[in-house]
């Protein structure tokens, strides 16, 4: 191994993901820090990174994608799923849906209770949400309320857009759902998000917008900054002179020769809810046992390394309709491509700039619930599954999700090789409460689709079929049907002093060490209720004003 002194850092950040550029912007805006960002993933400038619609290509492609599959899943009658996660500069917001979703504020004022830090209560939140904001409706022009500044911003680097496409049958389903009693919003970001209408994204001019464009391009030529990309973090490095052990930095491997990097004041871990817990296990951070088991010296014997994992299982009901264009008939001719192309060229609108689900709704599964539970995203274009054809016929997918599943899994390493995926254990509805839930919203489905907006297209439930009607045999079809939603979260959570499993403190230093954070979406005590990439980003955010307003190491 070379021992490269040259390499040293105030500060190293591991994986330029979602958190991870936001971070290496804020700490290396002022010229003193020295910051080294590495990730393993090359350069995002794969052209289906940029066009929305490629997000079909870079998830299960080596180029873009670590291709993490589960293990094989009881509450999904066993079957294992793809896993998608980014491997690229950017990481997930590089092939993610670019669907703009904060959450509810009792998801933050939950962690506020858990960690007993009020620095995440929602309002606490809110300007670390809006600091790095574009929001379309403050621009010039746009169509912002009086109230909507107080809950967005403009001028960030985060460019939050409208979609540009419309679909008449999108249009008659947010209007069946209002039928059914569910409340039209016009913003989902506010706190309390329950209601329908179509998703905002995180696009510009009809290019996908990632963390990469945002955060990265725009500082790259900083001296202070260097970026490692196509290297690999293989463990992190610990000093011990006998007290708390330090991190001083983190062994690569970069173009095929294995090196040390230090870090002389923090090392920042954002290497994404599968890549953090798997690098703290490798490095000797984690529960005893596993690493006994693979023969690694504990640094901090913490279990609750890999515990934790949630994640929004999405079930997806598919709906046949008649005399209405959805994208299965318009995309299965070669008329109809041809045109899809020529207007995306053109103008940059029309299904090839569209993000993989359009319409949202947040609502309930049943009376019980004080806020909105469950969330929809709904296409209009059906298939048996990512990657495969669309189906020959019209159709729409009513997807939905239960917010806060009570079902919990795991992220173990597999072996002390740091290029071994680690395994992958969701466990998928396996609490009773999950299981009612994902009955009692495919119920939901059905009610919203017989509402006549959307009952004049004589829509057939073609899955999971209007024939299972139990709890117990929805249930089972929500294990045949359901696959990711991609929101892996909380695998390395934070936590009060005294909680045995938490990870991480509420400032996301790893406890029993120095010298070491873990920022990025593995740090979530509970999954929030809606998409995860801003939530991440607002993670980002607060550790970065953390690190900075820290006088030295601590
Ligand atoms: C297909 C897909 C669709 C999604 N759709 C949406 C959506 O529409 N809206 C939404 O809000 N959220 C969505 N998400 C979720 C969201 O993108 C993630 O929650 C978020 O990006 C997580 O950010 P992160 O910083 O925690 O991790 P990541 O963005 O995954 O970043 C981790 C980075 O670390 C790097 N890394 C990992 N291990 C190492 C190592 N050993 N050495 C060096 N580098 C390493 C990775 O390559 C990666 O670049 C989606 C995710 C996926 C995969």
């Amino acid at each position: 191994m070379t021992d490269t002194t040259n390499n040293t850092f105030d500060f190293i950040v591991v994986g330029a993901g979602t958190a991870g550029c936001l971070l290496a912007n804020r700490l290396s805006a002022n010229p003193d820090h020295r910051v080294l960002l590495i990730e393993a993933g090359g350069r995002d400038n794969y052209h289906w990174i940029h066009i929305p619609v490629g997000y079909l290509y870079c998830i299960n492609n080596p180029r873009t994608d670590w291709m993490f599959r589960t293990e094989p899943d009881k509450g999904l009658n066993g079957r294992s799923l793809i896993y998608p996660r980014g491997k690229t500069l950017g990481g997930c917001s590089s092939i993610n849906g670019m669907l703009y979703i904060r959450g509810q504020a009792r998801d933050y004022n939950h962690w506020a209770e858990v960690t007993g830090d009020d620095a995440w209560r929602w309002e606490n939140c809110l300007p670390d949400f809006i600091k790095h904001e574009h929001h379309h409706r403050l621009d010039e022009g746009g169509d912002a309320d009086p109230e909507h500044r107080d809950f967005h911003g403009h001028g960030g680097e985060w460019r939050v857009e409208k979609q540009r496409l419309s679909w008449q049958v999108l249009d008659d389903f947010a209007e069946a759902a209002a039928q059914s009693g569910i409340p039209r919003t016009r913003d989902f970001n506010r706190g309390d998000n329950e209601g329908v209408d179509y998703f905002e994204v995180n696009q510009r001019a009809g290019w996908r917008w990632n963390t990469s464009k945002a955060f990265l391009k725009p500082v790259r030529q900083r001296h202070n900054l260097t970026i490692w990309h196509s290297t690999h973090v293989n463990q992190l490095l610990f000093a011990n002179d006998g007290t708390t052990p330090r991190c001083v930095g983190a062994e690569v491997v970069r173009n095929g020769e294995t090196l040390r990097v230090g870090a002389n004041r923090e090392v920042i871990l954002s290497a994404g809810s599968i890549g953090s817990p798997q690098l703290l296990q490798l490095s000797g951070i984690g529960p005893a046992d596993l690493l006994a088991e693979h023969d690694i010296e504990a640094v901090s014997a913490l279990p609750g390394v890999g515990e934790n994992l949630q994640d929004h299982l999405q079930i997806r009901s598919v709906y046949k309709v008649q005399g209405v264009k959805t994208l299965n008939t318009i995309a299965n001719s070669l008329v109809g491509k041809a045109k899809i192309g020529l207007e995306y060229a053109l103008k940059r609108t029309g299904p090839m700039s569209m993000a993989p689900s359009q319409l949202c709704i947040f609502t309930r599964s049943s009376e019980g619930y004080d806020d909105a539970n469950i969330q929809y995203h709904v296409q209009p274009l059906s298939l048996e599954a990512f990657g495969q054809p669309l189906h020959p016929y019209a159709a729409i997918t009513a997807s939905v999700c239960n917010l806060n599943p009570s079902s919990r899994g795991t992220v173990r390493i597999k072996s002390r090789d740091p290029r071994q995926a680690p395994a992958i254990a969701p466990n998928y509805l396996s609490t009773p409460e999950d299981r009612q839930v994902a009955a009692d919203s495919l119920r939901v489905t059905r009610r919203i689709a017989e509402q006549p907006a959307f009952a004049k297209y004589q829509p057939e439930e073609v899955k999971p079929g209007l024939e299972y009607q139990s709890d117990d045999e929805l249930a089972r079809l929500a294990g045949d049907i359901g696959t990711t939603i991609f929101h892996p979260v909380g695998t390395a959570r934070m936590g009060r002093d005294d909680d045995p499993m938490a990870v991480v403190d509420s400032r996301l230093r790893v406890r029993g060490v120095t010298g070491l954070r873990v920022a990025d979406a593995s740090v979530m005590p509970t999954i929030t209720s809606g998409n995860t990439n801003s939530p991440t980003l607002m993670i980002a955010e607060k550790a970065a004003g953390w690190i900075l307003s820290a006088r030295s190491s601590y």
